[in-house]
Formats: C-alpha cells, structure tokens, sequence
C-alpha cells in the first residue's frame, strides 16, 4: 500500500488550468521575445512587479510602487539578498516556533540571531524590546507554524516598537495569508506602516505551483537605496518566461479565480480532516481550529516522544511533520501530550479518513 502525505509542505495542483497557463505562456512567448534576449532588470521586468503591486494592494491592503517590489526565487534568497546588505553584528528576532529555514539561514549569515516565544497574540513583544532587536522577523496573517492570526493590537505595538528607535525593521511575511475559511484576512501589517519601516514579502508557492519559484518583496524607500548600491551586479533569480507568463495570469483574471476555487477546496478537506480527527480521537485530540492556511495544529495525548512518532509514522508509510520540526531553540516539554502539524493539501478528499486510520495507529497504545 503507497504512501498518504499530510505533509504541509505541498499545494494540491489537481485544479491548477494548465490549458490557460500555456496560454499565458504563448503570449508571453510571443510579445515579449526582446526580453527574453536579454539579461532582465535585475528586480524583475517592470510590467511583472506593476501587476504584484496592483495584486497584493487588492488583496492584502500592501501599499507599494513598482520601483520597491524585488521579485526572486523563493522567500528565503530575498531575504538572503536583503539581510547580506546589513553588517552581521545585526541583533534579529524571530518566532519560536517558526520557520527552521529563516533561523538557520540567518545563523549561517552570522547574525546575533533571538528565538522569541509567541503568546496568544503573537510574537511577545516586550522580549522583542528588551532584545534591542535590529529586525524582527514575523507572519502575522497566520503564524508559522501554530497559525496565530496577530492581532491588530499586537501589530500596532509591533509598529510602536519598529518605530521608537534608530534603524528598526520588521520583516513581514505574508506566507499563507491567502486561504482564509470564513473569516477575512486582516489587511497586512505594512498597510498600517506609517514610518517606512515594513519590509513585506510574499510568495506564489501555496496559490500556484511551489515548483514555479516566484516570491516578491516590497522594501521601503531608504532600504531599497541601501538594496541597489550594494547589488549593483545582481541579476534577477526568477525565470523570465514564467513571470511574464504569470502577468497574463494575473491579469485576465485566472490567478484570482483559481485561488477562489482553491479555496473552496481546501475549505471542504479541512472539514473532513477536522470530522475524521474528532470522530478518531474523540477526548484525546485538541485541534486549534483557525479557519485559515493549509495546515492546522493539532494537540494528542498520548505518552509516545516525537522521536517515536515520526519512526512509526515512516512505519506506516505517512508523511507527517511534528512540532519538533519548527522548535528553534525552546525545550518541548512532552506532559504526555505532543502537537502535530496536519497539512491538508497533499491528501485526496477520499484518502483523508485512510490516512488518520493510520495516524491512530501511530499515536495509539
Ligand atoms: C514561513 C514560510 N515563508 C515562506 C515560505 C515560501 O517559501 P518560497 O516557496 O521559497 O517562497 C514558506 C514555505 N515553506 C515550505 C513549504 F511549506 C517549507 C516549510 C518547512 O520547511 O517546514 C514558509 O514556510
């Protein structure tokens, strides 16, 4: 019997119209042949950076020109090439649990790098202040990995404390902040920016294809000084073809409608999931149930370690990630109790009761 994957590593693409993207992709072809001839601006082709400029102010309230949006190959080489421009005695704090990938890039760049703790609200801001942080890195829209929606009044202390001193930033990322279940998605923190001091990033990776590799990132006006004067030799990273061709997508209106149809699926395989769990587990599962994103957190009692678990999860051939996997630095205190991150992107709407039938028995006696 193959595999089951509730990994939240993935997007479902079954719906992805391909027929329209080759479109797209001839028409890009077609108009924009001396472009691909030559080496592109290297924060992308301007038409490409007006279109995400033009998106991300519908959806997300992100106030930007196409002179500040630098596009790239993925969110962590945007912030590669962001944070290579500050000196590395930089102090940066970050959400612990977060994204294990922006801690140990920023580890490796030798920065003076804080894990901080989250409360209900979010990252906890008066260990950010104490800190004197020079960046803080946070997702707002939905915390990665436990899925917190910030609050506005987190944000406007996030922005108070951005603002009170010297050359403070933080550093947005609005990663799954386009699939929101019921509730609407609060506007960006960067919308309520009034001091320049917001660097947003996004990324097409959840809403298309994560193999595409397209991510933006809007830096404010003295930042993006700083950003050209050192990479006066940069050439931009993302495929020219595919970014004209995402032009056309976003601009005859499929981007928006497959992400309409996305979420209407996704909505209905986090309902199943949420029913299978409860109806599985009953009394021994605790779901947070955050209607966004494609991934919940889910709390088991069970007395297994993590260790454990994800040797038996192998054993049953399913694909699942623990808590274990975004703790930066904090110790987890295993009081019989272990949280897992159940992504519901990769699992087809018929395999999805098959697949906590296996997790049952990983977690069981
Ligand atoms: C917090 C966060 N900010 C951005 C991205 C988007 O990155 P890119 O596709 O390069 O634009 C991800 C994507 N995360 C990956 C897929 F979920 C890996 C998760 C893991 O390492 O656990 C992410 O978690």
């Amino acid at each position: 019997e193959g595999w089951l994957s509730l990994s939240h590593m993935t997007a479902d693409i079954s719906l992805f119209p391909f027929k329209e993207w080759l479109k797209c992709q001839q028409k890009a072809l077609s108009l924009h042949k001396r472009e691909l001839s030559e080496i592109p601006n290297p924060q992308g082709p301007y038409i490409v950076r007006r279109t995400i400029c033009r998106l991300i102010a519908l959806t997300r309230g992100v106030i930007c020109e196409p002179e500040q949006v630098v596009l790239g190959s993925g969110t962590m080489s945007l912030i590669q090439q962001l944070m290579v421009t500050q000196n590395n005695n930089a102090v940066v704090a970050l959400e612990d649990p977060g994204y294990f990938r922006l801690y140990s890039l920023l580890k490796k760049m030798g920065f003076n790098v804080n894990p901080v703790g989250l409360d209900d609200r979010g990252i906890k801001i008066e260990e950010v202040d104490s800190l004197t942080a020079d960046f803080t890195f946070v997702t707002p829209s939905h915390q990665f990995p436990t899925g917190k929606i910030m609050p506005i009044s987190r944000r406007i202390e996030l922005l108070n404390w951005a603002a009170s001193s010297g050359d403070r930033y933080i550093v947005e990322d609005d990663y799954d902040s386009e699939f929101k279940y019921k509730t609407d998605s609060i506007p960006a923190l960067q919308s309520l920016d009034r001091n320049q001091r917001v660097i947003y990033t996004g990324s097409f990776s959840k809403t298309m294809l994560p193999g595409l590799r397209i991510s933006y990132m809007v830096l404010p006006p003295d930042l993006l000084r700083e950003f050209r004067r050192y990479h006066t030799d940069l050439i931009q990273s993302s495929n020219s073809l595919n970014l004209f061709t995402l032009h056309y997508f976003i601009e005859n209106g499929e981007y928006s409608r497959h992400v309409k149809r996305m979420n209407h699926l996704y909505e209905t395989k986090r309902k199943m999931l949420i029913k299978e769990l409860q109806d599985r587990f009953k009394s021994n599962v605790e779901i947070d149930d955050i209607p966004a994103g494609l991934h919940l957190l889910a709390h088991f009692k069970t007395t297994k370690s993590y260790e454990e678990i994800e040797t038996r999860a192998k054993e049953q051939k399913l694909e699942i990630y623990t808590m274990k996997r975004f703790l930066l630095e904090k110790e987890y205190e295993s009081n019989n109790k272990i949280d897992l991150i159940i992504g519901f992107a990769n699992i087809q709407e018929e395999k999805i009761a098959e697949a906590v039938d296996r997790l049952f028995s990983v977690l069981g006696t």
